[in-house]
Protein backbone atom coordinates (compact mmCIF):
# COMPACT_ATOMS: atom_id res chain seq x y z
CA UNK A 1 0.00 0.00 0.00
CA UNK A 2 2.56 2.58 0.95
CA UNK A 3 5.59 0.64 -0.61
CA UNK A 4 6.61 3.48 -2.42
CA UNK A 5 10.43 3.39 -3.29
CA UNK A 6 12.25 6.88 -2.75
CA UNK A 7 13.97 5.60 -6.62
CA UNK A 8 10.35 5.71 -7.39
CA UNK A 9 9.33 8.33 -5.74
CA UNK A 10 12.00 10.70 -7.21
CA UNK A 11 11.27 9.86 -10.85
CA UNK A 12 7.66 10.32 -9.87
CA UNK A 13 8.16 13.91 -8.82
CA UNK A 14 11.15 15.84 -7.56
CA UNK A 15 9.66 16.21 -4.16
CA UNK A 16 7.21 13.74 -3.58
CA UNK A 17 7.45 11.64 -0.61
CA UNK A 18 5.74 8.36 0.90
CA UNK A 19 3.52 8.25 3.67
CA UNK A 20 2.71 9.45 7.22
CA UNK A 21 1.85 12.58 9.32
CA UNK A 22 4.82 14.64 10.87
CA UNK A 23 4.96 17.46 12.84
CA UNK A 24 5.51 20.37 10.77
CA UNK A 25 5.92 23.12 13.73
CA UNK A 26 9.42 21.24 14.97
CA UNK A 27 10.90 22.01 11.19
CA UNK A 28 14.55 22.80 12.07
CA UNK A 29 16.45 24.96 9.67
CA UNK A 30 19.65 25.43 10.69
CA UNK A 31 21.03 28.73 8.70
CA UNK A 32 19.43 31.83 9.17
CA UNK A 33 17.05 32.95 6.32
CA UNK A 34 17.88 35.03 3.39
CA UNK A 35 15.61 35.60 0.44
CA UNK A 36 15.74 32.72 -2.11
CA UNK A 37 15.29 33.40 -5.88
CA UNK A 38 13.57 31.29 -8.13
CA UNK A 39 17.13 29.95 -9.68
CA UNK A 40 17.91 28.65 -5.95
CA UNK A 41 14.27 26.86 -5.51
CA UNK A 42 15.08 25.06 -9.00
CA UNK A 43 18.64 24.54 -8.04
CA UNK A 44 17.04 22.82 -4.69
CA UNK A 45 14.43 20.76 -6.71
CA UNK A 46 17.02 19.40 -8.72
CA UNK A 47 19.62 18.92 -5.76
CA UNK A 48 16.40 17.01 -4.45
CA UNK A 49 17.30 13.96 -7.35
CA UNK A 50 20.81 13.91 -6.85
CA UNK A 51 20.61 12.61 -3.01
CA UNK A 52 22.25 8.81 -2.52
CA UNK A 53 20.69 8.60 0.88
CA UNK A 54 16.43 8.23 1.39
CA UNK A 55 16.23 11.27 3.82
CA UNK A 56 13.14 8.94 4.94
CA UNK A 57 9.67 9.72 4.90
CA UNK A 58 9.27 13.25 7.37
CA UNK A 59 11.87 14.55 5.61
CA UNK A 60 10.66 13.57 2.39
CA UNK A 61 6.86 15.15 3.72
CA UNK A 62 8.18 18.23 4.80
CA UNK A 63 9.63 18.42 0.98
CA UNK A 64 6.92 17.69 -0.82
CA UNK A 65 4.82 19.85 1.76
CA UNK A 66 6.82 23.09 1.06
CA UNK A 67 7.10 22.63 -2.59
CA UNK A 68 3.46 22.48 -3.18
CA UNK A 69 3.22 25.40 -0.98
CA UNK A 70 5.95 27.15 -2.86
CA UNK A 71 4.78 26.80 -5.92
CA UNK A 72 0.73 26.49 -5.62
CA UNK A 73 0.40 28.19 -2.57
CA UNK A 74 -1.73 27.18 0.38
CA UNK A 75 -3.54 23.91 0.24
CA UNK A 76 -6.78 24.01 -2.21
CA UNK A 77 -7.32 20.28 -3.16
CA UNK A 78 -9.71 18.34 -0.72
CA UNK A 79 -8.82 15.88 2.13
CA UNK A 80 -8.43 12.59 0.73
CA UNK A 81 -9.93 9.45 2.11
CA UNK A 82 -9.31 7.64 4.89
CA UNK A 83 -7.66 4.86 3.15
CA UNK A 84 -5.74 6.91 0.22
CA UNK A 85 -2.72 6.68 2.80
CA UNK A 86 -0.15 8.19 0.93
CA UNK A 87 -1.98 10.89 -0.52
CA UNK A 88 -3.91 11.73 3.11
CA UNK A 89 -0.32 11.83 4.34
CA UNK A 90 0.64 14.42 1.62
CA UNK A 91 -2.25 16.25 1.91
CA UNK A 92 -1.64 16.97 5.80
CA UNK A 93 1.70 18.09 5.70
CA UNK A 94 0.49 20.61 3.06
CA UNK A 95 -2.27 21.58 5.02
CA UNK A 96 -0.18 22.49 7.99
CA UNK A 97 1.60 24.74 6.64
CA UNK A 98 -1.55 26.79 6.54
CA UNK A 99 -0.92 30.42 4.92
CA UNK A 100 2.99 30.13 5.09
CA UNK A 101 3.89 32.75 2.27
CA UNK A 102 5.04 31.05 -0.59
CA UNK A 103 8.76 32.74 -1.06
CA UNK A 104 8.76 31.76 2.84
CA UNK A 105 8.19 28.20 1.26
CA UNK A 106 10.44 28.20 -1.25
CA UNK A 107 13.41 29.81 1.07
CA UNK A 108 12.39 26.61 3.74
CA UNK A 109 12.79 24.20 0.91
CA UNK A 110 15.78 25.72 -0.35
CA UNK A 111 17.66 25.54 3.85
CA UNK A 112 15.94 22.37 3.97
CA UNK A 113 17.66 20.37 0.74
CA UNK A 114 20.63 22.46 1.86
CA UNK A 115 20.55 20.79 4.96
CA UNK A 116 20.54 17.20 3.32
CA UNK A 117 23.75 17.66 1.36
CA UNK A 118 26.40 14.77 1.88
CA UNK A 119 28.22 16.61 4.50
CA UNK A 120 25.10 16.99 6.69
CA UNK A 121 24.37 13.28 5.57
CA UNK A 122 27.21 11.81 7.30
CA UNK A 123 26.96 14.23 10.38
CA UNK A 124 23.67 12.61 11.18
CA UNK A 125 25.21 9.03 10.97
CA UNK A 126 27.33 8.83 14.10
CA UNK A 127 23.92 10.11 16.39
CA UNK A 128 23.51 7.56 18.82
CA UNK A 129 20.11 6.32 19.81
CA UNK A 130 20.42 6.88 23.26
CA UNK A 131 16.53 8.06 24.86
CA UNK A 132 15.33 9.33 21.54
CA UNK A 133 11.96 9.98 20.61
CA UNK A 134 11.99 8.71 17.16
CA UNK A 135 8.79 9.16 16.44
CA UNK A 136 5.56 11.63 16.81
CA UNK A 137 2.68 10.37 16.71
CA UNK A 138 -0.66 11.33 19.52
CA UNK A 139 -1.48 7.54 20.41
CA UNK A 140 1.69 5.07 19.31
CA UNK A 141 4.87 6.70 20.97
CA UNK A 142 8.06 4.98 19.92
CA UNK A 143 11.35 5.61 22.12
CA UNK A 144 14.67 4.24 21.65
CA UNK A 145 17.24 3.32 24.74
CA UNK A 146 20.04 1.27 26.14
CA UNK A 147 19.17 -0.77 22.88
CA UNK A 148 15.72 -1.32 23.10
CA UNK A 149 12.88 0.76 20.77
CA UNK A 150 9.79 0.72 22.37
CA UNK A 151 6.39 1.29 20.74
CA UNK A 152 3.52 1.79 23.70
CA UNK A 153 -0.34 2.06 22.78
CA UNK A 154 -0.75 6.04 24.45
CA UNK A 155 -4.89 5.75 24.17
CA UNK A 156 -5.70 4.95 28.09
CA UNK A 157 -8.89 6.92 28.07
CA UNK A 158 -10.13 4.14 25.11
CA UNK A 159 -7.99 1.43 26.76
CA UNK A 160 -5.75 1.66 24.05
CA UNK A 161 -8.36 0.77 21.49
CA UNK A 162 -6.25 0.66 18.17
CA UNK A 163 -7.65 3.23 15.51
CA UNK A 164 -6.98 3.19 11.53
CA UNK A 165 -4.19 5.93 12.10
CA UNK A 166 -2.39 3.97 15.00
CA UNK A 167 -2.42 0.26 12.64
CA UNK A 168 -0.33 3.22 10.35
CA UNK A 169 1.70 4.20 13.00
CA UNK A 170 2.55 1.11 13.85
CA UNK A 171 3.75 -0.17 10.34
CA UNK A 172 6.03 2.99 10.30
CA UNK A 173 7.14 2.18 13.65
CA UNK A 174 8.05 -1.49 12.76
CA UNK A 175 9.74 -0.77 9.69
CA UNK A 176 12.03 1.88 11.55
CA UNK A 177 12.69 -0.17 14.21
CA UNK A 178 13.86 -3.14 11.71
CA UNK A 179 16.68 -0.78 10.72
CA UNK A 180 17.59 1.74 13.80
CA UNK A 181 20.56 0.81 16.05
CA UNK A 182 18.45 -0.80 18.84
CA UNK A 183 18.72 -4.82 19.57
CA UNK A 184 14.92 -5.25 20.59
CA UNK A 185 12.15 -4.06 20.35
CA UNK A 186 9.35 -4.24 22.59
CA UNK A 187 5.37 -3.51 23.01
CA UNK A 188 4.00 -2.32 25.99
CA UNK A 189 0.85 0.26 27.29
CA UNK A 190 0.19 3.08 28.85
CA UNK A 191 -2.15 3.35 31.72
CA UNK A 192 -4.09 0.02 33.24
CA UNK A 193 -4.61 -1.42 30.14
CA UNK A 194 -2.09 -2.82 27.60
CA UNK A 195 -4.88 -2.79 24.83
CA UNK A 196 -8.83 -3.24 23.97
CA UNK A 197 -7.86 -4.09 21.11
CA UNK A 198 -9.53 -3.00 17.61
CA UNK A 199 -11.30 0.51 17.83
CA UNK A 200 -15.11 -0.68 17.42
CA UNK A 201 -15.85 3.00 15.86
CA UNK A 202 -13.57 1.96 13.39
CA UNK A 203 -15.76 1.10 10.46
CA UNK A 204 -18.69 3.21 11.80
CA UNK A 205 -17.19 5.98 11.25
CA UNK A 206 -15.53 5.46 8.27
CA UNK A 207 -16.71 7.32 4.88
CA UNK A 208 -17.29 5.90 2.11
CA UNK A 209 -19.86 3.46 3.63
CA UNK A 210 -19.38 -0.32 5.28
CA UNK A 211 -18.00 -1.89 2.11
CA UNK A 212 -15.52 0.51 1.59
CA UNK A 213 -14.16 0.47 5.31
CA UNK A 214 -14.59 -3.29 5.20
CA UNK A 215 -12.00 -3.08 1.75
CA UNK A 216 -10.03 -0.93 3.05
CA UNK A 217 -9.61 -2.47 6.47
CA UNK A 218 -8.61 -5.85 5.09
CA UNK A 219 -5.80 -4.10 3.09
CA UNK A 220 -4.75 -2.43 5.69
CA UNK A 221 -4.93 -5.79 8.42
CA UNK A 222 -3.11 -7.67 5.75
CA UNK A 223 -0.33 -5.29 5.71
CA UNK A 224 -0.03 -4.91 9.62
CA UNK A 225 0.27 -7.86 10.18
CA UNK A 226 2.73 -8.65 7.85
CA UNK A 227 4.82 -6.33 9.61
CA UNK A 228 4.89 -8.42 12.46
CA UNK A 229 5.29 -11.52 10.54
CA UNK A 230 8.62 -10.02 8.64
CA UNK A 231 9.96 -7.99 11.69
CA UNK A 232 13.53 -9.18 12.16
CA UNK A 233 14.75 -8.48 15.21
CA UNK A 234 13.85 -9.95 18.69
CA UNK A 235 9.98 -8.84 19.37
CA UNK A 236 8.79 -8.66 22.69
CA UNK A 237 5.41 -8.08 24.28
CA UNK A 238 5.34 -6.44 27.89
CA UNK A 239 2.09 -6.93 28.84
CA UNK A 240 1.28 -4.46 31.25
CA UNK A 241 -3.10 -5.13 31.42
CA UNK A 242 -6.03 -6.78 30.22
CA UNK A 243 -5.45 -7.45 26.44
CA UNK A 244 -8.26 -7.99 23.90
CA UNK A 245 -8.65 -8.76 20.29
CA UNK A 246 -6.05 -8.27 18.12
CA UNK A 247 -3.71 -7.27 21.00
CA UNK A 248 -4.45 -10.91 21.36
CA UNK A 249 -4.06 -12.69 18.96
CA UNK A 250 -0.76 -10.60 17.82
CA UNK A 251 0.98 -12.46 20.15
CA UNK A 252 1.44 -15.40 18.80
CA UNK A 253 3.96 -13.33 16.61
CA UNK A 254 6.05 -12.46 19.41
CA UNK A 255 9.56 -14.31 20.21
CA UNK A 256 8.91 -13.70 23.74
CA UNK A 257 5.84 -11.96 26.27
CA UNK A 258 5.83 -10.86 29.47
CA UNK A 259 3.06 -10.13 31.69
CA UNK A 260 1.74 -8.68 35.23
CA UNK A 261 -0.18 -10.75 36.78
CA UNK A 262 -3.16 -8.44 36.26
CA UNK A 263 -3.03 -8.75 32.48
CA UNK A 264 -5.82 -11.18 31.20
CA UNK A 265 -6.10 -12.64 27.81
CA UNK A 266 -9.32 -12.22 25.62
CA UNK A 267 -10.52 -13.11 22.18
CA UNK A 268 -14.16 -12.40 22.32
CA UNK A 269 -14.72 -13.11 18.35
CA UNK A 270 -17.78 -14.95 18.20
CA UNK A 271 -19.30 -12.40 20.17
CA UNK A 272 -18.77 -9.77 17.53
CA UNK A 273 -19.60 -11.62 14.86
CA UNK A 274 -16.04 -11.64 13.44
CA UNK A 275 -13.10 -14.84 13.13
CA UNK A 276 -9.71 -15.07 14.26
CA UNK A 277 -6.79 -12.55 12.72
CA UNK A 278 -3.08 -11.94 12.85
CA UNK A 279 -2.91 -15.73 11.97
CA UNK A 280 -3.87 -17.18 15.28
CA UNK A 281 -5.93 -19.89 13.64
CA UNK A 282 -2.83 -20.91 12.88
CA UNK A 283 -0.20 -20.10 15.80
CA UNK A 284 -3.07 -20.74 18.46
CA UNK A 285 -3.33 -24.36 18.05
CA UNK A 286 0.75 -24.23 17.44
CA UNK A 287 1.35 -22.96 20.76
CA UNK A 288 -1.44 -24.42 23.27
CA UNK A 289 -3.52 -27.64 21.42
CA UNK A 290 -6.72 -27.38 19.29
CA UNK A 291 -8.91 -27.77 22.07
CA UNK A 292 -7.61 -25.28 24.57
CA UNK A 293 -7.20 -22.84 21.21
CA UNK A 294 -10.87 -23.77 20.26
CA UNK A 295 -11.88 -22.42 23.97
CA UNK A 296 -10.49 -18.77 23.25
CA UNK A 297 -10.93 -18.29 19.92
CA UNK A 298 -14.71 -19.80 19.27
CA UNK A 299 -15.99 -19.65 22.64
CA UNK A 300 -14.24 -16.24 23.68
CA UNK A 301 -12.66 -17.78 27.28
CA UNK A 302 -10.87 -14.86 28.90
CA UNK A 303 -7.46 -16.19 30.63
CA UNK A 304 -5.44 -14.73 33.65
CA UNK A 305 -2.21 -14.35 32.89
CA UNK A 306 -1.03 -17.39 34.50
CA UNK A 307 -3.66 -19.68 32.65
CA UNK A 308 -2.30 -18.27 29.46
CA UNK A 309 1.76 -18.55 30.80
CA UNK A 310 0.23 -22.68 31.51
CA UNK A 311 -0.69 -22.63 27.81
CA UNK A 312 2.65 -21.12 26.30
CA UNK A 313 0.91 -18.00 25.07
CA UNK A 314 2.96 -16.55 27.83
CA UNK A 315 6.77 -16.53 28.51
CA UNK A 316 6.36 -15.40 32.13
CA UNK A 317 4.50 -13.69 35.03
CA UNK A 318 5.36 -11.56 37.43
CA UNK A 319 3.61 -9.95 40.24
CA UNK A 320 2.23 -6.45 39.06
CA UNK A 321 4.11 -4.97 42.10
CA UNK A 322 7.63 -5.40 40.55
CA UNK A 323 6.53 -6.30 37.15
CA UNK A 324 7.78 -2.75 35.59
CA UNK A 325 11.30 -2.92 37.36
CA UNK A 326 12.12 -6.81 36.81
CA UNK A 327 11.16 -6.88 33.12
CA UNK A 328 13.01 -3.67 31.90
CA UNK A 329 16.23 -4.72 34.16
CA UNK A 330 16.14 -8.13 31.94
CA UNK A 331 15.49 -6.85 29.20
CA UNK A 332 18.63 -4.36 29.38
CA UNK A 333 20.67 -6.59 29.61
CA UNK A 334 18.95 -9.37 26.81
CA UNK A 335 19.98 -5.83 24.58
CA UNK A 336 23.21 -5.95 25.18
CA UNK A 337 23.45 -9.85 23.70
CA UNK A 338 25.21 -9.28 20.44
CA UNK A 339 22.51 -8.26 18.13
CA UNK A 340 23.82 -10.00 14.74
CA UNK A 341 23.32 -13.17 16.42
CA UNK A 342 20.34 -12.56 17.98
CA UNK A 343 19.01 -11.86 14.67
CA UNK A 344 19.90 -14.74 12.69
CA UNK A 345 18.88 -16.90 15.42
CA UNK A 346 15.20 -15.40 15.13
CA UNK A 347 15.76 -15.91 10.85
CA UNK A 348 15.98 -19.87 11.69
CA UNK A 349 13.34 -19.89 14.01
CA UNK A 350 10.70 -17.78 11.56
CA UNK A 351 12.21 -19.02 8.20
CA UNK A 352 10.32 -22.43 7.90
CA UNK A 353 7.39 -20.63 8.63
CA UNK A 354 7.27 -17.14 7.01
CA UNK A 355 5.30 -18.76 3.70
CA UNK A 356 2.51 -19.95 5.84
CA UNK A 357 1.60 -17.85 7.96
CA UNK A 358 1.61 -15.36 5.08
CA UNK A 359 -0.72 -17.64 3.62
CA UNK A 360 -2.65 -17.68 6.47
CA UNK A 361 -2.73 -13.53 6.99
CA UNK A 362 -4.04 -13.51 3.57
CA UNK A 363 -7.11 -16.07 3.81
CA UNK A 364 -8.06 -14.32 7.96
CA UNK A 365 -8.19 -10.56 5.90
CA UNK A 366 -10.04 -12.45 3.20
CA UNK A 367 -12.49 -13.49 5.76
CA UNK A 368 -12.98 -11.26 8.49
CA UNK A 369 -13.88 -9.05 5.13
CA UNK A 370 -16.72 -10.98 4.97
CA UNK A 371 -17.87 -10.88 8.49
CA UNK A 372 -17.37 -7.34 8.92
CA UNK A 373 -20.38 -6.52 6.27
CA UNK A 374 -22.32 -9.91 8.31
CA UNK A 375 -25.34 -8.86 10.35
CA UNK A 376 -24.12 -10.75 13.36
CA UNK A 377 -21.16 -8.72 13.42
CA UNK A 378 -22.50 -5.13 12.66
CA UNK A 379 -25.28 -5.64 15.47
CA UNK A 380 -22.23 -6.53 17.94
CA UNK A 381 -20.55 -3.58 17.38
CA UNK A 382 -23.96 -1.10 17.41
CA UNK A 383 -24.55 -2.86 20.49
CA UNK A 384 -21.21 -2.32 22.23
CA UNK A 385 -21.80 1.43 20.81
CA UNK A 386 -25.65 2.04 22.23
CA UNK A 387 -23.83 0.58 25.33
CA UNK A 388 -26.16 -2.60 25.79
CA UNK A 389 -23.04 -4.67 25.72
CA UNK A 390 -19.40 -4.78 27.14
CA UNK A 391 -17.04 -7.63 27.54
C1 LIG B 1 -8.73 -3.04 10.72
C2 LIG B 1 -8.17 -4.09 11.57
C3 LIG B 1 -9.19 -4.89 12.32
C4 LIG B 1 -8.57 -5.98 13.13
C5 LIG B 1 -9.56 -6.91 13.79
C6 LIG B 1 -9.47 -6.82 15.23
C7 LIG B 1 -10.41 -7.32 16.03
C8 LIG B 1 -10.42 -7.07 17.47
O1 LIG B 1 -9.53 -6.54 18.08
S1 LIG B 1 -11.85 -7.60 18.24
C9 LIG B 1 -11.79 -6.89 19.85
C10 LIG B 1 -12.37 -5.51 19.87
N1 LIG B 1 -12.43 -5.01 21.24
C11 LIG B 1 -13.50 -5.09 22.02
O2 LIG B 1 -14.51 -5.66 21.66
C12 LIG B 1 -13.41 -4.41 23.34
C13 LIG B 1 -14.57 -3.47 23.57
N2 LIG B 1 -14.43 -2.82 24.87
C14 LIG B 1 -15.00 -3.30 26.01
O3 LIG B 1 -15.65 -4.31 26.03
C15 LIG B 1 -14.75 -2.52 27.26
O4 LIG B 1 -14.58 -1.17 26.92
C16 LIG B 1 -13.51 -3.02 28.06
C17 LIG B 1 -13.81 -4.40 28.64
C18 LIG B 1 -12.28 -3.10 27.16
C19 LIG B 1 -13.19 -2.05 29.21
O5 LIG B 1 -14.35 -1.90 30.01
P1 LIG B 1 -14.36 -0.80 31.20
O6 LIG B 1 -13.17 -0.98 32.06
O7 LIG B 1 -15.70 -0.86 31.82
O8 LIG B 1 -14.11 0.59 30.44
P2 LIG B 1 -15.09 1.34 29.40
O9 LIG B 1 -15.91 0.35 28.65
O10 LIG B 1 -15.81 2.42 30.12
O11 LIG B 1 -14.02 1.93 28.37
C20 LIG B 1 -13.47 3.22 28.51
C21 LIG B 1 -13.62 3.95 27.21
O12 LIG B 1 -12.90 3.24 26.22
C22 LIG B 1 -13.74 2.92 25.11
N3 LIG B 1 -13.30 1.66 24.52
C23 LIG B 1 -12.76 0.61 25.13
N4 LIG B 1 -12.46 -0.35 24.24
C24 LIG B 1 -12.81 0.11 23.04
C25 LIG B 1 -12.74 -0.42 21.72
N5 LIG B 1 -12.21 -1.62 21.48
N6 LIG B 1 -13.20 0.33 20.71
C26 LIG B 1 -13.70 1.57 20.92
N7 LIG B 1 -13.80 2.14 22.17
C27 LIG B 1 -13.35 1.40 23.19
C28 LIG B 1 -15.11 2.81 25.74
O13 LIG B 1 -16.09 2.96 24.76
C29 LIG B 1 -15.06 3.95 26.72
O14 LIG B 1 -15.22 5.14 25.99
P3 LIG B 1 -16.11 6.35 26.58
O15 LIG B 1 -17.48 5.77 26.79
O16 LIG B 1 -16.06 7.40 25.54
O17 LIG B 1 -15.45 6.73 27.86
Amino acid sequence: MAAVTWRVVRRWCPSLPQVFRFPVAQVHLGRPKMRASQQDFENAVNQVKLLKKDPGNQVKLQLYALYKQATDGPCNVSKPGVFDLVNKAKWEAWNALGSLPKETARQNYVDLVSSLSPSSEASNQGKSGADVKVQESKDIVVTSEDGITKIMFNRPPKKNAITFQMYQDIILALKNASTDNSAITVFTGAGDYYCSGNDLTNFTSASGGMEKAAEGGAVLLREFVNSFIDFPKPLVAVVNGPAVGISVTLLGLFDAVYASDKATFHTPFSHLGQSPEACSSYTFPKIMGSAKATEMLLFGKKLTAREACAQGLVTEVFPDSTFKKEIWTRLKAYAKLPPNSMRISKQLIRKNEKEKLHAVNAEECSTLKERWLSEECINAIMSFLSRKSKL
